[in-house]
């Protein structure tokens, strides 16, 4: 305690004057940075073969360095070749591969291997990862003889450009005024920010006018990511490919890491375990349908993206099923009673039974 007694404390709080320093600087970095999101004027980043159509249930982006097994991978799992070598940047556009699981086809895209630079656009990693943003998942491919080198490169690679991997979106409630001043609050006790750094930050980004409200212990970069706003959170998969290479000593490390899946593909190895891993972090929802008088069909599945409605789940039966739409009956977590009246709004949830009654 005596060393914290020497870094001088602004009045209202216990942040260390330094970390005033390095919020602001972060600011700063956060700033410039956001250029780099920007659409560039020139012809490199627009990039032939990356404009892939958007298909089926959900997308899945296949990145890491070249040469770690991406092609192999998608040869694999899907009906499309994709041509595989030993020497590094074999591919060099997107191609896309379709997945069925579980009754859902799920996108999958292979992409040209990305190496350190990519975000400031060395080799085609602008355009790599401008598809992995409109990805649902990533699967980040790494190279398991490799370590872990690969691993913390590519995530400063994806960080750098505003991709939050496994993180929910800060919990602050943000808007800019046109005045009044700003005016802060939270529902927490908070350890890493402050009112007066708040300001700072926000004054950096000259809004001197806004409601901020914090939900959860943020940290300075968090309450950035939100003043910034174009940040995507995505969940990533690690995927250490060529275990077969490795010592099980190895296999048994790595397999333990968070988020992560150890595979052969050169083997076939364990490539079960991780199109369920996948599953479940695309968190699809599965909603069965079911007539009057009927048992539902559970053969059929109708599969949507979380958060989706009841008016979701009639665009899906019949592009006109809204505008006739009475009332729905659902049977499943997401209502009280079982079976409930619901309207079009009604949020579903996984595996919920919808009777739809029409006008
Ligand atoms: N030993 C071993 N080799 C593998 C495995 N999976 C792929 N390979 C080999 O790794 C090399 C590179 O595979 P690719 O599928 O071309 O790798 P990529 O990531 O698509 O490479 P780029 O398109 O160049 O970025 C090929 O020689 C594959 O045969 C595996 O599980 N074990
Ligand atoms: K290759
Ligand atoms: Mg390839």
């Amino acid at each position: 305690s005596s060393v914290l007694l020497k870094i001088s404390h602004c009045c209202i709080c216990v942040i260390p004057a330094t970390e005033y320093h390095l919020g602001l600087l972060k600011a700063k970095l956060a700033k410039y940075r956001a250029q780099l999101l920007e659409p560039s004027k020139s012809s490199a980043a627009k990039g032939e073969g990356f404009d892939v159509m958007k298909s089926g249930d959900a997308r899945v982006a296949l990145i890491g360095f070249p040469s770690v097994g991406k092609s192999t991978f998608l040869s694999l799992m899907t009906s499309t070749a994709s041509e595989a070598a030993s020497y590094e940047f074999t591919t060099l556009t997107c191609i896309p591969g379709v997945i069925e699981y579980k009754g859902a086809n799920i996108q999958l895209l292979d992409l040209p291997g990305i190496i350190e630079g990519a975000a400031q656009g060395k080799g085609r990693g602008r355009q790599v990862i401008a598809v992995a943003r409109t990805a649902d998942v990533v699967i980040m491919m790494l190279d398991a003889t490799k370590g872990e080198v690969q691993r913390a490169l590519l995530e400063k690679e994806l960080e750098s450009v505003g991709i939050r991997l496994n993180k929910s979106k800060p919990n602050i409630y943000f808007k800019p005024k046109k005045g009044g001043g700003i005016s802060f609050n939270s529902t927490v006790t908070l350890t890493q920010c402050s009112e007066k750094l708040v300001q700072l930050i926000l004054h950096e980004y000259k809004i001197f006018n806004a409601e901020v409200l914090f939900r959860e212990d943020c940290s300075p970069d968090e309450f950035i990511d939100v003043i910034v706003g174009n940040r995507v959170y995505m969940p990533c998969l690690y995927v250490y490919n060529k275990i077969d290479q490795i010592s099980m000593e190895e296999v048994d490390r790595l397999a333990r890491r968070p988020h992560s899946v150890v595979i052969s593909c050169g083997m076939k190895l364990n490539l079960d375990y991780l199109l369920e891993k996948l599953w479940e972090y695309l968190a699809l929802t599965c909603i069965y349908t079911k007539k009057r008088g009927q048992r539902p069909d559970f053969t059929d599945a109708i599969i949507l993206r979380k958060g989706a409605s009841v008016e979701h789940v009639c665009h899906r039966i019949h592009r006109s099923l809204a505008s006739q739409f009475k009332y729905a009956l659902v049977w499943g977590t997401s209502t009280k009673y079982s079976p409930q009246r619901v309207g079009l709004t009604h949020m579903m949830e996984h595996e919920d039974v919808i009777q739809i009654v029409k006008k």
